[in-house]
């Protein structure tokens, strides 16, 4: 006889009736049909293996544990990706980030380094010599690396990093050192106990003169017994500079001193897509969680509602539902647009360089702000149980919230692309997604609420900012104020001008591809409807940016409110269906509060009884500690 499947009767209501085809989202935000066949091969593929299953919850082991734990499982994975369904790439992609990888290394992947920057730092920056003598042996795993750039006295500014690489030219070779205990290699992944090479940016030394960061590549471990080499504590011997610019003892420059950094750039596109793979999980969980649970009294008397159905609730989890797409549709641009640059960069065109730094400072400064705002909404939204470890809020906030630091604190990257917004519109050249920054914004300044219109007030707060950030620059200067000074007198408004660009972006991107997509009438209607719930979001969060740089009225921004709650309303009710389309296993969100069964309260019972303390009544500390001090009458 089958066992009688449960399913909560709240979210088997929400269910009934989805005016919508969910697999048809699938398929968009997989990439197609064939993508998501490929996924869910993998899926089983991978969560079907016992030995990929943790014994005990992972909070509950030590640290060393922790990490021999992590370590285990993730070298079972790598022996797997010979056999897998999904051929290399798409497996190591996926379980590289916050989707399936995640739902097997809940703490971590120690290899995760190894893949997605030493391997790209070495496809990107590596002759083909040095690609022909270490992809094979790093993609076979016969090495493990990782990327060591940041020092305890430096992250950020990289021109200060103090680690030096001498370049003697009766040798041949490169001497590196940390001249002091701030130039200690800190914080890389992997590291410490992992890897046994790594790309080691440094700054290259020769005939007396100091040429910039460059990357080196330097082996940290014995192959074999995996001790650390002699003196790798404070000076490293025969480290190989990679990307050769020493020619027969001369430096020869490169064509542009920030290929070498181009490996971040490549982990800031990507770290686009997992902070939105993160921010799905918080959503779906947020959501089936907030139509399981009942609580309080909406209409007096009658029972006690689905909290979901509190607009204040709608108000919490719809935004940052709406952004699960529109950071998934910008983020998809921004790949394109990565890939065009770096095939062009190849061919020694890098006219696409300040497009793809600016574009990609913008999206992993916004995607990665605004999803750990939303996610930390999301666990808020689920009151008590979502503070709970288990409800995995915690660990996704943890995971969402590192991407605002690392890849380039996300200050910094804001004025990075502050200086990019400047330089265009000053310079008036350029700028493959600052088109509108050249030459006059045309049109009449008059506000209509459509989604048109409400895009063209995107553009114009995107410009405005521009301009009052150089009119403030031009102020400062004007009172003999010192570029430098005048800049960072000026941040505020660069920052604001900068984040406004970003946000533009996203709202084209996801306006565009709606209009761009193939989509049903249904499926067109739902993604219409959460894409004007978000810029209407945005603008309302934002309202003093429009005010400032358009002729929006107090009468256009009560019509928006008004329209936001009608768009409140009107989604509502295809909440679980849209988060069922993001098609995440229970074992990916990995909490007991967003499974798709919804048996929220039995699943947090058996989570609890995990717990050691629930292994015996009465803890052994008692009767060491508490009972002395019961008995000692203070
Ligand atoms: C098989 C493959 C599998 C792949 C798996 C994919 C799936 C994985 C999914 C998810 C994984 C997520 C896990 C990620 C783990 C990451 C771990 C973290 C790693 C790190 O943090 S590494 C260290 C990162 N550090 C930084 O980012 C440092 C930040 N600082 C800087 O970038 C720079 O110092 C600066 C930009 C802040 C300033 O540099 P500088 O002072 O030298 O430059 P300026 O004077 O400001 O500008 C000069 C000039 O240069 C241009 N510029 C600057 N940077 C760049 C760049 N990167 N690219 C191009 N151009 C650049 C700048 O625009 C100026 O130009 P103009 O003079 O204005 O023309
Ligand atoms: C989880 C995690 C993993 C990491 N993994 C790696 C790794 O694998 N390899 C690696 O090399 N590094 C790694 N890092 C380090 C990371 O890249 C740096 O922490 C990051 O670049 C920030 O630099 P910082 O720590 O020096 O911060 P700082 O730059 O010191 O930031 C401190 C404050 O100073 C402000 N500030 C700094 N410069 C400016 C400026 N010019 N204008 C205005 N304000 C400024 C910042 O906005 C911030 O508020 C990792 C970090 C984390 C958190």
């Amino acid at each position: 006889m089958s066992k009688e499947i449960y399913e909560n009767p709240d979210l088997k209501k929400e269910r009934q009736n989805c005016p919508f085809n969910k697999e048809e989202i699938t398929h968009l935000l997989d990439g197609g049909k064939e993508k998501t066949i490929e996924r869910k091969q993998l899926e089983n593929y991978i969560l079907s293996d016992e030995q990929l299953k943790d014994a005990v919850p992972m909070e509950y082991l030590s640290h060393a544990d922790k990490y021999a734990e992590e370590l285990r499982k993730a070298c079972l994975l790598m022996h797997k990706l010979a056999d897998s369904p999904a051929g290399q790439v798409p497996t190591l992609r996926a379980l590289m980030g916050a989707g399936l990888g995640s739902a097997v290394l809940k703490e971590g992947n120690p290899l995760a380094l190894h893949y997605v920057m030493f391997i790209p730092a070495l496809m990107g920056q590596g002759t083909i010599d040095q690609q022909a003598k270490w992809l094979e042996k790093a993609y076979n795993l016969n090495m493990i690396g990782t990327y060591a750039q940041t020092e305890l006295g430096h992250g950020t500014f990289l021109r200060g990093l103090e680690t030096r690489a001498t370049y003697d030219p009766k040798t041949q070779e490169f001497i590196l050192e940390s001249p002091s205990l701030t130039a200690y290699k800190w914080w890389p992944g992997s590291l410490g106990k992992t890897a046994n090479y790594a790309v080691v940016m440094a700054q290259l030394y020769t005939k007396g003169k100091c040429e910039g960061t460059h990357p080196f590549m330097v082996q940290l471990r014995d192959e074999e017994t995996h001790e650390p080499l002699p003196g790798i504590v404070n000076m490293w011997l025969n480290p190989v500079c990679i990307s050769s610019y020493i020619h027969y003892g001369t430096y020869v420059k490169p064509t542009n001193s920030k290929l070498s950094y181009a490996t971040m750039v490549f982990v800031r596109v990507v770290v686009c897509q997992d902070v939105t793979t993160n921010l799905r999980k918080a959503v779906t969980i947020a959501t089936r969680y907030s139509c399981v649970r009942r609580q309080s009294e909406l209409k007096p008397g009658d029972r006690e509602p689905q909290v979901m159905d509190y607009q204040a609730q709608q108000n919490k989890l719809l935004p940052p539902l709406a952004a699960t797409f529109a950071f998934q549709l910008a983020a998809d641009h921004l790949w394109n647009l990565y890939h065009t640059a770096n095939n062009n960069i190849e061919q020694g065109d890098l006219e696409l360089l300040p497009d793809l730094h600016g574009l990609s400072c913008a999206l992993k400064a916004l995607c990665s702000s605004e999803a750990a705002n939303f996610v930390e909404v999301c666990r808020q939204s689920c009151g008590g149980h979502g503070y709970m470890s288990c409800s995995n809020f915690p660990r996704i906030y943890g995971q969402v919230t590192a991407a605002e630091t690392y890849e380039g604190e996300n200050t910094v990257l804001w004025l990075q692309v502050a200086r990019y917004l400047v330089k265009t519109r000053k310079e008036q050249s350029g700028g493959l997604s600052v088109k509108y920054l050249i030459g006059e914004e045309k049109g009449p300044k008059t506000v209509d609420t459509t989604l048109e219109g409400i895009v063209k007030l995107y553009r114009r707060a995107a410009v405005g900012l521009v301009d009052v950030a150089i009119a403030e620059l031009d102020k400062s200067g004007r009172k003999g104020e010192a570029p430098h000074d005048a800049w960072n007198h000026a941040a505020v408004y660069l920052i604001k001008a900068a984040q406004a660009h970003a946000r533009l972006f996203v709202v084209e991107s996801f306006v565009d591809s709606l209009k761009e997509g193939k989509l049903s009438a249904p499926v067109r209607t739902v993604l219409s409807q959460l894409c004007e719930l978000f810029i209407i979001y945005w603008l309302l969060e934002r309202s003093g940016d429009f005010f400032l740089c358009s002729n929006l009225t107090k009468q256009d921004l009560l019509l928006l409110n008004s329209k936001y709650v009608e768009l409140l309303a009107a989604i509502r009710p295809q909440a679980v269906n849209l988060v069922d389309s993001f098609d995440l296993r229970d074992e990916v969100l990995n909490s007991p509060l967003g499974c798709w069964d919804g048996n929220v309260y039995q699943r947090l019972f058996d989570e609890a009884a995990k717990s050691p303390l629930n292994q015996s009544n009465v803890h052994e500390s008692f009767h060491k500690y508490l009972k002395p001090l019961l008995k000692s009458n203070l």
